[in-house]
């Protein structure tokens, strides 16, 4: 059987980041958080813009204190006020300082700032009694960020950072991938809505609502096409709108062996090519994944708990290579102990779901409570992450290292 890792090669390698001019749309700053920088940032401004003051205290010329002491002060004219936001109008000479604050701009002539706790003021002169280093407390034009370089490459995430970047570099606008379309529906005569009222055997379809919950997570655009019966002519034209609509496919149900597991025929009536059909993983077996084009087609098992670990698993790495971002797409799993003992039958690389806890600075995993299945999805409520036992792990000992994926 196909291992976790080959099915996952697989899956980055059929995925085509959003990386054509079509794909790329303008935002405002305001709506740019979480959004993929489609275009490279550079400014026409140095940062810092000009020379200025890192302190509150006074701009001298080191010439003038680099003997300074406690017992042997150095006494200078102050000749000028430099308050932030405003050119000063003076150059200081020998024997002269202006008073200036944090962020001012520097006078010529002064090259040094000293900060005010090292001075002693009386009325117009300052007495400076510490010797600086040269051009101490001075932020220098450019110091930071060179005009005309690269300020911002494509492909990165846009948080608080970049978009403070953004905004002082005065980008307003900003050319962003667009989102991903990812379009979700169930398979099953069982399932009914939220609102409908149940019949004998049937069940509310719960996964289309935690698949939407997590596609919006990673800022995608959901469009969920609701429930469609296990009957093929529905099922495939269901299949055919999605794949007309949209970037990702997300099915559950229906991709096992019984006689109404429709899926994979399907996929096949409509041309797709279907690269796997079951991977070495418990839960999450039978996940088939196929692509339409550039289209991928993810069926996720029908089980509540396999749905969610394989959406976790396999389709969030494959939405944010998708969405753009240059690197860091994979999946990411910490090093963390157990704090309870996990268990597997060695024969499929086990994902074993529960809650990360931080205690004195270290992670620690404790599984779930109550009834184990993957048809449970109660117990799956207010966990974190999934603990990982490789093939041929059947066990991992309260205190062992043992390797998470954080849901
Ligand atoms: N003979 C075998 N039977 C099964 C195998 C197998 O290898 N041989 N694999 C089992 C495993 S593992 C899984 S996982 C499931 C996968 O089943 P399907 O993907 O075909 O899904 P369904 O049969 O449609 O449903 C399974 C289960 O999940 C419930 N379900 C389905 N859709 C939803 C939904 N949208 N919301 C909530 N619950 C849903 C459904 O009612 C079933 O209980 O197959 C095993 N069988
Ligand atoms: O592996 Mo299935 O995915 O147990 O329920
Ligand atoms: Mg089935």
């Amino acid at each position: 059987m196909l291992s976790v890792r080959d099915a996952e090669a697989i899956i980055f390698d059929a995925v085509q980041p959003l990386h054509q001019p079509q794909d790329i749309e303008l935002v405002d700053l305001c709506t740019a958080n979480q959004r993929i920088l489609a275009t490279p940032v550079t400014s026409g401004l140095d940062f810092p813009h000009w020379d200025n003051s890192a302190m509150d205290g006074y701009a001298v010329r080191y010439e003038d204190v680099h003997n300074a002491s406690v017992e042997n002060p150095v006494v200078l004219e102050i000749v000028a006020e430099i308050p932030a936001g405003y050119q000063p109008q003076v150059t200081i000479k020998l024997g002269q300082a202006a008073r200036i604050f944090t962020g001012a701009v520097m006078p010529n002539g002064a090259d040094t700032v000293i900060m005010q706790e090292k001075t002693r003021r009386e009325a117009n002169r300052v007495l400076i009694n510490t010797a600086p280093q040269p051009q101490e407390f001075v932020r220098h034009q450019g110091d930071f960020y060179q005009a005309g370089s690269q300020l911002l490459p494509v492909g990165i995430g846009l948080q608080a950072p970049e978009i403070a970047i953004l905004a002082a570099a005065q980008c307003d606008r900003i050319n962003v991938f667009r989102r991903p379309r990812v379009a979700i529906l169930s398979s099953g005569d069982e399932l009914v809505t939220p609102a409908q009222t149940l019949k004998p055997g049937q069940i509310v379809d719960s996964n289309q609502y935690a698949l939407a919950a997590l596609v919006k997570q990673l800022g995608a655009e959901v469009l969920m096409l609701g429930i469609v019966k296990d009957d093929q002519n529905n099922l495939q034209k269901a299949i055919a709108e999605a794949v007309s609509q949209a970037d990702i496919v997300i099915s559950s149900g229906g991709v096992s062996v019984g006689e109404y597991d429709y899926i994979q025929q399907i996929l096949l009536s409509l041309g797709a090519k279907i690269h796997f059909q079951a991977v070495q993983m418990h839960p999450g077996k039978p996940l088939t994944f196929a692509t339409f084009g550039n289209v991928l087609y993810f069926g996720l098992p029908g089980n509540p708990v396999s749905a969610l670990v394989t959406f976790w698993r396999f389709v969030q790495p494959a939405i944010h290579k998708l969405s753009g971002i240059a690197a860091g797409w994979e999946a990411k799993f910490l090093r963390v102990l157990a704090d309870d003992e996990l268990t597997s039958n060695g024969k499929m690389e086990t994902y074993i779901w529960g809650k990360l806890h931080l205690i004195d600075g270290v992670y620690k995993f404790h599984k779930a409570g109550g009834n184990y299945s993957s048809g449970n999805l109660i117990n799956l409520a207010q966990t974190n992450a999934l603990a990982v036992l490789p093939v041929g792990k059947t066990q991992v000992c309260v205190g062992e290292e043992v390797l998470v994926l954080l849901t």
